[in-house]
């Protein structure tokens, strides 16, 4: 029912050979030599929308290129106009489509309702005025008067009330199903989006301020108006509005044309509408949006941040420890002091002239201009013709004119910030993960009983922003079932390179083969599936024991049987038999880094969660690695610094388990096995050691050659034993 289809993806950022993170910077703006995309990258791409979008998002007179901030509103330029234009024109279609055909019967009710709606209004408004006028008649006739028109009027008024009301209901449901059908279905592509990037395509700032502007245009689909933003259904609602603001022109139309002139009755509703200019000729600041210069948007962003300090549960022990309650509050002070327009006061934007005309704001003036749309109805008084119930539904006219067009100029103004929004959207679902290749490139894995071959070529590696690269130069070569130790001082690149053997991180030049196939050829979904890994930094889930094991083959994660196994091989059984509800217990994970699961965050009963010291969380993370470890697809195991907080008999336990899964109980090899590990006693269990230093592999060889070099490696382990 709900399979939609957006149009194909076009392109792809993967096909560029200029690394994507470079673009925010340079482009479209800077077409010098050195940061314009290469030609025939510029030709594949179809320009408008990403960048129509971050055109949108440039503040002018910028050196700095700072963008506005995510979110943030667009001025009403004629820049900007014709921006949201080319938006609308390149994508507006195929999204209206979209929600057409999700439920194309409802949206037509819905749409024809909203018109029939507006003219509800009216219709009370007469019939309650020939209601009074009938009361009126009551009591000024002689006893002459006719009840059952009254009592005929009544009981219509009665069946228009609830038929009125059955029709809301019927429409607010209608509008109920449609808008959680399309909230589901946004928020469905928005997910499987995000899912698909991978970590160097959302290393980019303007992609990760992309993914922030379409969540905020999902968003609105929750119906949360107070992000400024416009759901499609009020741009629905709009027609109602519309119809709404012409029927009771209509009316008033009908009751003052004989009693007053043309221009009067125009200078009258002009008068009514005037408030809602207001807010163009007296410009006020919001709390994020609207900072339209660069010092302000900087602020705003310095505003975000130490805001975040002071309220983050992950910094308070720093906080708390180092006093930094007073450092946080002087610079959120003096950020949050400009973009509040405190202190570097724009003379322009605070409307000081310092002539005397600027006392006089508009707003002084509003209740003397408002006040002349009481002269037609001043001058209906004076004629005879007029009635109380006339002069009843001339008065509610005028509201609900007021009303609607405040609607109406709400509804555009935010339809226009609304446009940016789409555009965010459509090309964050047109963004390709950097690292998937292009299907005409694709190959399949090979897979290799014995183990993943792999060999490095002269891979380079550089972090988004670092002038020096962190992997520089890097070739070896491992047999399947090997076992490589790589070792070397802090920060020498020894996390880098296995983010990039395990296609985490993106290498900018060399090759990788693995099974004789190139690794750039593959898609990183069928690599990651023969390979298992505990990184530096694993993650710790707050979610119960078995969650966090579990994941690590997240088809068994029922499996008690094959969860305790895992707990088994790493060593961790005992503390989970040391856990109050044991597999079932909910783990707390240390401050910041609270991953939950689904799992209450407060309310729920706290004895069940239970915190872990840094081995035990160790214990957990190696047990999840087996988890998959022990599958038959599973060719090569990464291990970074596994068993850094283990005790030494730990440790030994772990790396004999290790050994035991990469081979056969007969000795034939199983599965490549890399492990890095600053503890140069384990590192001589490695078949192959890879000594590195400044990014690159200084030594290459077994433990004994490496000794009798007597090099680096030779005096690092003179030092460690
Ligand atoms: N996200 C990052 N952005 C920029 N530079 C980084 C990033 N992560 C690491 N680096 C830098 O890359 C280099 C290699 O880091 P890496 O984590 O690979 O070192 P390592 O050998 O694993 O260190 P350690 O033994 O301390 O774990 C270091 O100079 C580090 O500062």
């Amino acid at each position: 029912m709900m399979n939609l289809t957006l149009k194909p993806i076009q392109y792809y950022w993967a096909s560029l050979s200029m690394p994507f993170a470079e673009w925010p910077n340079c482009y479209p703006r800077d077409t010098s030599p050195k940061c314009a995309p290469p030609r025939a990258a510029a030709n594949l791409l179809p320009r408008p929308i990403f960048e129509a979008w971050l055109e949108s998002r440039t503040l002018p007179n910028n050196d700095a290129k700072d963008r506005l901030s995510p979110g943030a509103q667009r001025a009403v330029t004629g820049q900007n106009l014709s921006l949201a234009s080319e938006i609308s024109k390149k994508c507006a279609l195929n999204f209206c489509a979209m929600i057409w055909n999700l439920h194309p019967y409802r949206l037509t009710i819905l749409i024809l309702f909203d018109i029939f709606r507006g003219i509800f209004p009216a219709f009370r408004g007469y019939s309650q005025a020939m209601i009074l006028d009938e009361v009126q008649h009551l009591f000024s006739s002689s006893g002459d008067f006719d009840l059952s028109r009254l009592l005929r009027l009544l009981v219509l008024e009665v069946i228009r009330t609830a038929l009125e009301s059955a029709l809301d209901l019927f429409s607010s449901n209608n509008e109920q199903i449609l808008n959680n059908s399309i909230r589901f279905v946004m928020e469905q592509r928005q997910m499987e989006q995000r899912l698909r990037m991978d970590i160097p395509t959302m290393e980019s700032a303007v992609v990760r301020e992309l993914f922030q502007e379409a969540d905020l245009f999902v968003r609105s689909f929750n119906g949360v108006a107070n992000f400024g933003l416009l759901s499609p259904f009020d741009l629905i609602r709009t027609l109602g509005s519309v119809s709404e603001l012409f029927s009771h022109i209509f009316v008033l139309y009908s009751l003052t044309r004989n009693e007053t002139p043309g221009v009067l009755s125009l200078l009258s509703v002009a008068s009514l509408l005037y408030p809602l200019f207001l807010p163009w000729l007296t410009p006020s600041k919001s709390y994020y949006n609207d900072h339209q210069n660069p010092l302000e948007s900087r602020s705003a962003a310095k505003q975000e941040h130490f805001r975040s300090l002071a309220q983050n549960d992950a910094y308070r022990p720093e906080v708390i420890l180092f006093g930094l309650g007073p450092w946080i509050m002087r610079n959120w002070s003096s950020a949050r002091k400009v973009t509040l327009g405190l202190e570097h006061v724009n003379p322009t934007s605070q409307g000081g002239t310092g002539s005397l005309f600027s006392l006089l704001t508009p707003m002084d003036i509003t209740g003397l201009i408002t006040a002349l749309h009481n002269v037609p109805l001043v001058l209906a008084l004076q004629a005879s013709s007029a009635s109380l119930g006339s002069f009843t539904l001339y008065r509610n006219s005028l509201q609900s004119i007021v009303y609607s067009s405040r609607n109406c100029y709400n509804t555009v103004n935010l339809a226009f910030q609304s446009v940016f929004l789409l555009g965010a959207f459509t090309a964050s679902m047109q963004v390709k993960p950097k690292m998937q290749p292009r299907p005409d490139k694709l190959q399949r894995y090979t897979p290799s009983p014995r183990g993943m071959r792999i060999e490095v070529r002269d891979i380079y590696f550089t972090y988004p922003g670092s002038t020096e690269p962190a992997l520089r130069n890097i070739s070896f070569s491992l047999e399947p079932g090997e076992t490589l130790a790589i070792v070397g001082f802090n920060g020498s690149g020894k996390s880098t390179l296995a983010n990039v053997l395990l296609r985490i991180l993106e290498f900018e030049s060399g090759q990788i083969v693995v099974n004789g196939c190139d690794v750039s050829k593959l898609d990183p979904t069928e690599y990651h599936r023969h390979v298992s890994t505990v990184f530096q930094g694993f993650a710790k889930f707050h979610a119960t024991a078995r969650t966090n094991i579990g994941v690590g083959s997240i088809d068994e994660l029922k499996r008690t049987c094959a969860i305790e196994t895992a707990a088994d091989l790493a060593d961790a059984s005992h503390v989970i038999n040391s856990l109050p509800r044991g597999l079932k217990t909910i783990l707390e994970p240390p401050q910041g880094s609270n991953l939950s699961f689904g799992v209450p965050t407060c309310g729920g009963p706290t004895h069940e969660r239970h915190g872990l010291s840094g081995g035990e969380w160790q214990r957990i993370a190696i047990s999840r690695s087996f988890m998959r470890a022990c599958r038959p697809e599973v060719e090569l195991l990464v291990f970074d610094e596994p068993t850094s907080s283990l005790d030494a008999h730990a440790q030994n336990r772990v790396f004999n388990t290790i050994s035991e899964l990469s081979k056969t109980a007969s000795g034939e090899p199983l599965k490549t096995v890399i492990f890095i590990t600053h503890r140069l006693s384990t590192a001589r269990r490695a078949d192959k050691i890879a000594m590195m230093d400044h990014g690159s592999i200084i030594e290459f060889g077994s433990h004994q050659e490496l000794l009798a070099r007597n090099g680096a490696y030779a005096s690092l382990y003179r030092a460690s034993v």
